[in-house]
């Protein structure tokens, strides 16, 4: 068997979005998403100069080794741009597999280990009150896992509001937009938002919080322990992980479970987070830690630490990726949680899918592959158009994490 050609299918219905289609010579395709929020065609040329002209003719069936080429065979390791290239290639080749055998992805990986995945979306607002009708608008749609980011007064445009509800979306400009971040403010105010969301809605839901790398371990240890009394289902990305290390001040002083790892992309940015049992949720996805093959990997790892999964689901990760990542949240023992951010109604329609919706979880469905295909006619609709994340400043003007 042979990988005949592979093409690139770059569309932008409201977002930017990159898929790869690897066709065979026996006449059965796969698809891979490769979208890298802001840095799309990075990717593209990265896939197109100097990974697809090594794959022809290879056999797609030789996934594993596949993976070892790519990865090995670059010299130049890692990093987001070519770790994202190899997930394209790799979840492209799961799906021809899987398409071969006539199963879906996850029985493939090893069969059911549950029969529904249980998903988290996000609740916005400027305040409070408009923070609480967002959980409100959450707990109506059926979700039992809420995350919730407020604005904070004084700060301009605190990380994750006012850019859409159910359909968030930062990247917003052609160049970064700039936002703002006032520590002090956000230390004042996050613990009383959850203090009132408890009031209101009771301990029966999970709630989560993504500090988005903004504080410092010392603050994150703080937050954590601020926010002790409201039981969250984790603290996400409290503080930068480039030093894995930090992480260890965070835990010394809060039992708040802390999630990280939506920007790894091998398994080791977070070995020593998860050997010494720093974390309780690895965030690494398909997309973004070189496909189902290294998500694997890390998973198992993982699972001798209990450390659960909890895969980053925004949507700047395609149906693509939500579809495949089901199929590993079906298989994987140590399942914790899954994002789920909506796609649009344009989106889902570009990539139809087998996947549902009921009572805040997701289920993967049964059709060969991983369930996600692409109308190329009409992505081909939605030309690709150059959007930015944004960044951030502190009051003074010093540049701060985004
Ligand atoms: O979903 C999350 O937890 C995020 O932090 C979303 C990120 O900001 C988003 O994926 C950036 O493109
Ligand atoms: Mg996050």
């Amino acid at each position: 068997m042979k990988i005949t050609s592979a093409k690139i299918i770059v569309t932008s219905p409201g977002r930017n979005f990159v898929t790869l289609k690897i066709q065979t010579d026996q006449g059965v395709y796969g698809i891979g998403d490769a979208t890298l929020n802001g840095r799309e065609l990075s990717v593209v040329s990265y896939l197109e100069d100097h990974v697809i002209p090594c794959i022809l003719g290879m056999d797609p069936q030789r996934i594993e080794d596949i993976w070892q080429y790519l990865y090995r065979g670059a010299y130049w390791r890692r990093g987001p741009v070519t770790m994202r290239a190899i997930a394209a290639v790799d979840v492209a080749l799961w799906d021809i597999k899987a398409k071969m055998a006539g199963m879906p992805l996850y029985q493939l990986l090893g069969g059911r280990s549950r029969d529904r995945v249980m998903v988290y979306g996000h609740a916005n607002g400027r305040e409070f009150a408009e923070t609480v009708d967002a959980v409100g608008r959450y707990v109506d749609l059926g979700y039992k896992a809420i995350r919730v980011q407020t604005g904070v007064p004084g700060i301009k445009d605190a990380y994750g509001v006012g850019r859409g509800d159910l359909y968030y979306e930062p990247a917003d400009a052609r160049l970064p937009s700039v936002t703002g971040w006032d520590t002090r403010k956000a230390l004042n105010y996050v613990p009383k938002m959850f203090e009132k969301l408890r009031e209101t809605f009771g301990f029966d839901y999970h709630l989560l919080h993504d500090g988005h790398h903004r504080y410092t371990p010392q603050e994150a240890a703080n937050l954590g322990k601020m926010l002790e009394p409201y039981q969250l289902f984790w603290l996400e990305d409290c503080t930068p992980a480039e030093n894995q290390e930090a992480f260890k001040l965070v835990r010394q002083h809060t039992t708040t479970p802390l999630a990280v790892g939506e920007i790894f992309n091998t398994i080791w940015d977070c070995k020593d987070l998860i050997q010494n049992q720093l974390i309780d949720y690895i965030r690494a996805t398909i997309v973004g830690a070189g496909g189902v093959t290294h998500l694997r990997r890390i998973a198992d790892f993982a699972s001798l630490y209990q450390v659960r999964t909890g895969c980053h689901g925004a949507t700047d990760l395609s149906p693509v990726t939500m579809g495949t990542a089901l199929h590993f949240d079906t298989w994987v023992p140590n399942f914790g949680i899954q994002e789920y951010m909506r796609h649009t109604p344009e989106t889902d329609e570009i990539f139809p899918h087998d996947y549902s919706f009921e009572e805040g979880h997701l289920m993967c469905g049964e059709t060969p592959g991983h369930g996600v295909d692409i109308d190329e006619k009409l992505a081909a609709k939605y030309p690709y158009s150059q959007a930015c994340l944004p960044v951030a400043r502190l009051e003074d003007g010093t540049m701060w994490n985004w």
